[in-house]
């Protein structure tokens, strides 16, 4: 179970980015963060993996704190935490089974990783992974040579075979078509409940977080604005959440 309590950020003083954020997650739950530019939802995503050094509060990941973890301590919660990237972050030269492989990385001696030395039962997990986002027939491929939905299933598949408590998205459909989006979307639903973790996405997509998330977190102005089921979530709330009077256009 993920819990966050006061987290606060100011990356200038007084002009806080984060007031008082506070939820929990339990396991085969997929949050959307949502809210408008600027709201910090990417701030509230780096803050749980500490690739941003918040101010304040609490991050517990199954009871321990990720904020004041000792550094062999936060190299051991960052296994357990997988990100998928709007930009994808693969090395594209490189085939999909060795972009799969590059999340076992973090359970390697830098040398081992260095010389790409994955055992069997990793690659064999990496081609069942490649199943499960419809890419088996791509193993081989380079990465440069998929479409952007492909590559992003490749992130996901890279994502996993870190074994994961949480899986954070950093608005992971932002660059792909509507077809491409939907399949990202589902295929994070559906891996969220198979493997029963915890997948939080920051989202611009209302539309894909309602028909997507079963939880929707709204942020305004660095706080919380909303926390509920994904389908309380109305038209007049949007309408707080990105101040304005229409949700026309909110995808
Ligand atoms: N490195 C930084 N230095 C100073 N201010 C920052 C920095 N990163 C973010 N901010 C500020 O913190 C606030 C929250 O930013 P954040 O990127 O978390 O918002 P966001 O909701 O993810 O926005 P977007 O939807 O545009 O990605 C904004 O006011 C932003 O300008």
């Amino acid at each position: 179970m993920l819990e966050v309590k006061h987290l606060e950020k100011s990356y200038q003083k007084d002009k806080p980015a984060l007031t008082d954020i506070n939820f929990s997650v339990e396991p085969g739950t997929f949050v959307a963060i949502i809210g408008p530019s600027g709201a910090g939802k990417t701030t509230i995503l780096r803050s749980l993996n500490q690739l941003i050094k918040d101010d304040g509060g609490q991050i517990l990941l199954d009871g321990g704190d990720i904020r004041t973890a000792n550094k062999t301590q936060l190299r051991h919660y960052r296994r357990q935490i997988g990100m998928v990237f709007q930009n994808y972050n693969l090395v594209e030269r490189l085939t999909v089974i060795e972009n799969v492989l590059h999340g076992r990385l973090g359970y390697k001696s830098t040398f081992a990783g260095i010389f790409g030395r994955y055992t069997e039962e990793e690659k064999q997990e990496a081609l069942t992974l490649l199943s499960k986002v419809g890419l088996e027939d791509f193993a081989l491929q380079r990465c440069s040579e998929l479409s952007g939905g492909q590559k992003q299933r490749v992130g996901i598949a890279r994502s996993l075979i870190q074994h994961p408590k949480i899986i954070l998205c950093d608005e992971p459909i932002a660059s792909l078509d509507p077809a491409s989006s939907q399949t990202v979307m589902k295929l994070l639903k559906d891996l969220t409940t198979e493997f029963n973790i915890i997948c939080i996405a920051n989202l611009h997509q209302i539309g894909l977080a309602k028909d997507y998330a079963d939880r929707i977190i709204g942020i305004r102005d660095g706080k919380m604005a909303f926390d509920e089921k994904a389908d309380m979530l109305s038209e007049e709330i949007l309408r707080t959440l990105y101040d304005q009077n229409t949700t026309e256009g909110l995808g």
